[in-house]
C-alpha cells in the first residue's frame, strides 16, 4: 500500500467564527472520504469478505475500499506518529523506553457491526509494513459470568457497564500498554450466554491491540471522594465510534435473531436453544423483547452519551453501508 497525496474537500467544516457553537469534528461525506484512499491497492477479495462479514452484516469490496481502507491508512499514520512522538520524548528524557502497543478502540452498540469492523481493521492492519501484529480482543469476555450476574441480579442487564468486570478490563488493558510480555483476557461464548471455563486470550505485545465492545469509550467513574479514577479509553491511542440510527440497528438485531434461530440456536448448547422452534411472529416478538428490555435501554443510556468521546465516528444507512465519517480535529 502506498499513501495519497491528493488534495480533498471536506464537508461540514466552514472556518469556525467565534459566535458559531464550535464541534470539535470535520464531517467527511462517503465520497470525500473514499477519495482519501484511491491510489491504495485493494488488499481483500471476495473469499476474505465472506470470512470476515458478521451475521446480518453487508460487508462488501467496495465498503472494503472506499471507508476501511481509507481509515487504515489513516491508522497506519497515526501509529508511525505515535513511534515518531516516543522517540523524541525518549531524547528529551535521555532514556530509551521500548515500543508498547497502539491501542484502538472499538465501541457502539449491540448488532451495529464493530466485531466485522473490528475484525476487517485488524486484517488491514496486518498488511501495513508498520504494523503486522495486530491482536483483537472483546469486551464481553470481561463480562461477570452468569452465576455471578445472577447473585447481583444483572441478567436482565448485560452488557450494561455494571454486568463487566471493570476493574478487571481496565488491569487487562493497562498492562498491554504497558508493554508486560504476556497479558490474558478471558473468553465470551454467544452459544453458551456466558464465559467459557479455562479459557483465555493471551496477549504478547502486538504492535496494535483492538479492543472491540459496547462500553469501551466509557468515562472514567467517580470515586467515593469526588475524584474520578481511570477508564479504559485513557489507554487508546485512537478510537473509533460505529454509529447507526436507532430503528436500523433495532431491526439489525432482529433479523439476526431469526438468523440465528435457524442457525446457531439448533446447537442444543445454545442459550437460545428453547427459542430454536418458535414461530417467523413468536421470534420476533422475543426479540423485540430483548432489545426494548436490554440493548435498547443500554444503548441510549449508556453507549450513545461516549459517540462524542471517540476520535471518529463512522455513521452507517439503513442499509449497512456507510454514509458520512466524523474526524476529531483535536
Ligand atoms: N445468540 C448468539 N449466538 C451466536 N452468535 C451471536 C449471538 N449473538 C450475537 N452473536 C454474534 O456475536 C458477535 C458480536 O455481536 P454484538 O456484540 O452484537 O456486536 P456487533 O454486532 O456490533 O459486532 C456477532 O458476530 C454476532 O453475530
Ligand atoms: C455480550 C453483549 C453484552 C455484547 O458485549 P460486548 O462484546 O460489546 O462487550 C451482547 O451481545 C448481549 O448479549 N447483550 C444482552 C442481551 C442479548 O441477549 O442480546
Amino acid at each position: 500500500m502506498s499513501p495519497v497525496t491528493e488534495p480533498i474537500n471536506f464537508v461540514g467544516s466552514p472556518p469556525v467564527e467565534p459566535q458559531q457553537s464550535y464541534s470539535p469534528f470535520i464531517e467527511l461525506d462517503r465520497a470525500t472520504w473514499s477519495r482519501l484512499a484511491h491510489e491504495l491497492e485493494q488488499p481483500f477479495d471476495q473469499s476474505d469478505v465472506e470470512r470476515l462479514r458478521g451475521l446480518g452484516d453487508q460487508l462488501s469490496l467496495t465498503e472494503v475500499a472506499e471507508v476501511y481502507l481509507p481509515l487504515s491508512r489513516l491508522l497506519s499514520i497515526y501509529v508511525e506518529a505515535s513511534a515518531k512522538l516516543r522517540e523524541a520524548s525518549n531524547k528529551f528524557l535521555g532514556e530509551t523506553t521500548r515500543r508498547t502497543p497502539f491501542v484502538i478502540g472499538v465501541a457502539g452498540s449491540v448488532a451495529v457491526g464493530k466485531s466485522t469492523i473490528a475484525r476487517v481493521l485488524q486484517e488491514m492492519l496486518r498488511r501495513w509494513p508498520n504494523t503486522p501484529r495486530v491482536e483483537l480482543v472483546t469486551t464481553d469476555g470481561f463480562l461477570y459470568p452468569n452465576a455471578e450476574l445472577r447473585r447481583r441480579g444483572l441478567m436482565e442487564r448485560k452488557g450494561f457497564p455494571e454486568s463487566f468486570d471493570r476493574r478487571r478490563l481496565l488491569r487487562f488493558v493497562s498492562d498491554v500498554k504497558a508493554g508486560v510480555p504476556e497479558v490474558r483476557a478471558p473468553m465470551y461464548s454467544h452459544l453458551t450466554y456466558d464465559i467459557v471455563p479455562n479459557q483465555q486470550i493471551v496477549v504478547r505485545r502486538p504492535d496494535v491491540l483492538i479492543v472491540e465492545g459496547l462500553n469501551v469509550l466509557a468515562p472514567p467513574r467517580p470515586r467515593s471522594d469526588g475524584t474520578s479514577g481511570l477508564s479504559v479509553s485513557d489507554f487508546f491511542d485512537y478510537s473509533i465510534y460505529v454509529d447507526a440510527p436507532h430503528e436500523a440497528v433495532r431491526s439489525w438485531y432482529v433479523k439476526r435473531f431469526m438468523k440465528l434461530r435457524s442457525g446457531a440456536f439448533a446447537n442444543p448448547d445454545s442459550y437460545f436453544h428453547r427459542y430454536a422452534a418458535l414461530t417467523d411472529t413468536e421470534a420476533i416478538k422475543t426479540a423485540t423483547g430483548i432489545w426494548d428490555r436490554i440493548n435498547g435501554p443500554n444503548l441510549i443510556q449508556n453507549v450513545l452519551p461516549t459517540r462524542g468521546r471517540a476520535k471518529l465516528v463512522l455513521t452507517k444507512n439503513a442499509d449497512h453501508y456507510v454514509r458520512r465519517v466524523l474526524m476529531r480535529k483535536i
